[in-house]
């Protein structure tokens, strides 16, 4: 049966210089698994890491789902690299590639599970007649490039709207949210059809250098409103 609800730590807030730790100790902290926020400086206006990280983090010894959020474009040859270095899971945005249904495929092909991520402004329309290749549907609620930026409130009706459309076509498509996501608003998120929480500043920054447990307190903090909802 599927997780009622996911909490993806992206770990483009993580500290570089010790990620291997960073992602140990927050997966500790009852995080589902990581996300990996794949910028280009072309799709969006920020370079971030590439597939070498995510197959570093595999050989290091991390088993948990790896979330790849290519925020990139082209998208084909990324895809195959991320597919080699271990990823579990492969989103991207539609206006990335010429070809939506090439792209999904070839990921579902290499053995991971595919997605599609919609920016604030990109219509939900852009998911017809490839609902049925994804395990997952990525609503930005910030336009994508730079953590640390607010939750975009139009993005409760998108949400609601994603969530029904799934359910009417009887879908097992995860719903993901990602950008400004916290303890004081998932639960308003989780309400309008959210099930899958990607968060970066708000995890990252909370850390205590001093605690071994650095991370227990912020994802009992995100895990707290779902967990009375789910009841
Ligand atoms: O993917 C992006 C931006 O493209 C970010 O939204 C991060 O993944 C989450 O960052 P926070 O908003 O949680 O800091």
């Amino acid at each position: 049966m599927q997780q009622p609800f996911r909490i993806a730590p992206s770990i483009l807030s993580a500290d570089f210089a010790r990620l291997g730790q960073e992602v140990d100790d927050v997966l500790a902290s009852g995080a589902d698994m990581v996300h990996f926020d794949v910028m280009d400086n072309h799709y969006v206006p920020n370079l971030s890491f590439g597939a070498p990280i995510c197959e570093a983090l595999r050989r290091y010894g991390v088993t948990a789902d790896i979330d790849v959020h290519l925020m990139v474009s082209p998208v084909d040859d990324l895809i195959r690299a991320f597919l080699d270095a271990g990823a579990t899971h492969i989103t991207f945005h539609p206006e990335a590639t010429l070809h939506i249904d090439r792209s999904l495929q070839l990921i579902l092909d290499g053995g991971a599970t595919a997605g599609l991520a919609l920016n604030p402004a990109t219509p939900l329309s852009t998911l017809d007649h490839v609902l049925d290749k994804l395990s997952m549907l990525l609503v930005m609620t910030v336009n994508p490039g730079f953590g640390g930026q607010s939750f975009i409130p139009a993005m409760f009706d998108k949400l609601r709207m994603a969530r029904a459309m799934i359910d009417a076509g009887g879908f097992d498509i995860r719903l993901e949210v990602d950008g400004g996501i916290n303890p004081d608003n998932i639960g308003e998120i989780f309400d309008a059809g959210a099930d899958t929480f990607v968060s970066g500043s708000s995890i990252f920054s909370k850390r205590s250098d001093q605690d071994p447990n650095r991370y227990d307190s912020i994802i009992k903090a995100f895990r707290q409103p779902l967990l009375q909802r789910s009841r």
